[in-house]
């Protein structure tokens, strides 16, 4: 049993954490208007779940979660997860965080960004590319042969396996799509996307991803600029 830390108790931070309670996990769970805020979200998710601060999290966390806008990454304590393995799921939309020039110009990755700013954290892209209700739903225990698997990515080897280890945990498989510089091949509206679990517009009905699915989905994203 590990102490998942997340910040953002969103769309994906509420749904890692029911994931992570019913893989045996604790979970210390914040968003931006203060814990008395979740408390529904606690009271679904049961005695091992607590909401706090960002800062009361990110303290608690043995593995933690960052699950916020881009736009309200400069306020992600950095100093509070120093050290620690911190699986990032940020993605940059324009109309929501405003333009980054960086970004547009493609000369960073938004996890390049997040690794900037939690310097001293082993920083791993994961579950960036799954829409939230297939993320919830398509979980399976290590037998299942419909069993999906996700793409991670990272500059160090231990914090992956850490991530894969915990990912094995909530139902699910990983994938190393490589460094956080390579990780554009997975941000959004690139071939492996939400595309990599979704085939045309059928939503309802994920596919699960084998690594061979992946390896061909990442083959086939382009850069913006060339697409
Ligand atoms: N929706 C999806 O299917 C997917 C989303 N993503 C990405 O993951 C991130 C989260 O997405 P999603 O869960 O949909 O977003 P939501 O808008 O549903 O949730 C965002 C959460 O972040 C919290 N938050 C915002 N600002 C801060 C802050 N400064 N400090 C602490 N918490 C903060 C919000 O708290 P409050 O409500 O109190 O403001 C809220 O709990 C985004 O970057 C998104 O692009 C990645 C994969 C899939
Ligand atoms: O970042 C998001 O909000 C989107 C939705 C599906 C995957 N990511």
């Amino acid at each position: 049993m590990t102490t998942i830390g997340i910040i953002g108790a969103g769309n994906i931070g509420s749904t890692v954490a029911k994931l992570a309670i019913d893989g045996g996990h604790e979970v210390v769970i914040a968003n931006s208007r203060g814990p008395e805020t979740l408390a529904d979200l606690i009271e679904q998710l049961g005695p091992r779940a607590r909401a706090a601060t960002a800062t009361e999290a990110a303290e608690a966390a043995e593995l933690a979660v960052v699950t916020v806008p881009l736009k309200a990454l400069a306020d992600l304590p950095a100093k509070q997860l120093a050290g620690k393995v911190v699986m990032d799921t940020l993605n940059y939309y324009p109309e929501r965080d405003g333009q980054v020039a960086a970004l547009d110009e493609e000369t960073t990755t938004t996890s390049e960004m997040v690794q900037a700013h939690l310097a001293e954290s082993h920083v791993v892209k994961t579950f960036n590319n799954i829409f939230f209700k297939h993320l919830a739903t398509m979980a399976r225990p290590d037998s299942d042969p419909e069993r999906t698997t996700l793409i991670i990515a990272g500059d160090e080897m231990p914090a992956k396996r850490t991530v894969a280890e915990f990912l094995d945990s909530i139902g699910y498989d990983t994938f190393d799509g490589g460094t956080l510089e390579e990780s554009w091949r997975f941000q959004r509206d690139t071939a492996a996307y939400v595309g990599t679990y979704v085939e045309g517009d059928d939503w309802e009905h994920p596919i699960a991803a084998d690594a061979d699915r992946i390896r061909a989905k990442l083959a086939e994203s382009k850069r913006y600029r060339d697409m």
